[in-house]
C-alpha cells in the first residue's frame, strides 16, 4: 500500500537545450518554451490537485525558475525551498557548451550515448582553460558549496547518484517520514539518478531512460520506501513518449 507521495520534474527548455549545447553545471536561462513549459507544469499540478508542504531544487536557474513557476500557477509560493548543489545535473565535463549533434558527427553518435547514457563512463574532465571553467567555478551560485575537493570537474551518471543519494536519504526521506508533502525540480540526469536507485533499475536500463523536460511524474512509495507506482507523469502517454524520444534524438548527428 502507498504511504508516501513524491513529485518529481526536470526544469522546462533551458536555452542551452534549445541550441542543443551540453549543459551540465553551466547556470543556463529558460528559453521562452521553457517559460511556457514551467507554466503548463504548474497548470498540471493544480489540475492534479497537487499540494505540497516543501520543495527542492539545485542551484541552477533552469530548476528554480521552473520550481517558482509551478508554485506560482498552483497558488502554492509560500512553502519553503531548499536548494542543494546535490540536486544539479550532472556535471558534463570538457562536453559543456559543445553541441551534441556536432558531438556526434565528429566522434560517433556511439561515443555520445556512452558520454550521455552510459552509468559509469564520464566525459573527458573540464580543464582550467575551458571557456567555461570560470564561469562555473567561481559562479556565486556555488559559494555554500561544494567544497574545493568535492567540487567535480566531470561526472558519469555513477558519480552524480554518489552526491544526490545522500541528500535523498538523510533531507528528502526524514521529511517524507515526517509526513511531508515534496516536490523536486531538478534536472535530467540528477532525477535520472534517483529514478534509478527508486525503480532498482539495472546499469543496462538506466540507460533508455530520457525524461522530458516540464512535465512532472509522481512516485507513490510503500512504508519501505519501495515504489507502488512509478513514474506517473502528469501529461498524456503519446505526448511524454514524443517528448522523451526527442531527448534521446538530441544526441544524433544532423
Ligand atoms: O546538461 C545537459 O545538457 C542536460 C542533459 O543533457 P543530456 O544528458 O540529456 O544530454 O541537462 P538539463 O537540461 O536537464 O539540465
Amino acid at each position: 500500500m502507498a504511504k508516501y507521495k513524491i513529485v518529481m520534474v526536470r526544469h522546462g527548455e533551458s536555452e542551452w537545450n534549445q541550441l542543443n549545447l551540453f549543459c551540465g553545471w553551466y547556470n543556463a536561462e529558460l528559453s521562452d518554451k521553457g517559460r511556457q513549459e514551467a507554466v503548463e507544469a504548474g497548470k498540471a499540478v493544480k489540475e492534479a490537485g497537487l499540494k505540497f508542504d516543501v520543495a527542492h531544487t539545485s542551484v541552477l536557474k533552469r530548476a528554480n525558475l521552473t520550481l517558482d513557476s509551478i508554485l506560482a500557477e498552483s497558488g502554492q509560493t509560500g512553502i519553503p525551498i531548499q536548494k542543494t548543489w546535490r540536486l544539479n545535473e550532472r556535471h558534463y565535463g570538457g562536453l559543456t557548451g559543445m553541441d551534441k549533434a556536432e558531438t556526434a558527427k565528429k566522434f560517433g553518435e556511439d561515443q555520445v550515448k556512452i558520454w550521455r547514457r552510459s552509468f559509469d563512463i564520464p566525459p573527458p574532465p573540464m580543464d582550467t582553460e575551458h571557456k567555461y571553467y570560470k564561469a562555473i567555478v567561481e559562479d556565486p551560485i556555488y559559494s555554500n558549496g561544494p567544497s574545493k575537493e568535492e567540487f567535480p570537474m566531470f561526472e558519469s551518471l555513477k558519480l552524480t547518484i554518489q552526491r544526490t543519494l545522500p541528500y535523498w536519504n538523510d533531507v528528502i526521506i526524514p521529511q517524507l517520514k515526517e509526513g511531508k508533502k515534496i516536490i523536486i525540480a531538478a534536472h535530467g540526469n540528477s532525477l535520472r539518478g534517483i529514478v534509478k536507485h527508486l525503480d532498482e533499475m539495472s546499469d543496462e536500463a538506466i540507460m533508455g531512460l530520457n525524461l522530458p523536460t516540464g512535465i512532472p511524474f509522481i512516485y507513490e512509495l510503500d512504508e519501505n520506501f519501495k515504489p507502488v507506482v512509478s513514474m506517473k507523469f502528469l501529461g498524456d502517454e503519446e505526448t511524454v513518449r514524443k517528448a522523451m524520444e526527442s531527448v534521446a534524438n538530441q544526441g544524433k548527428a544532423k
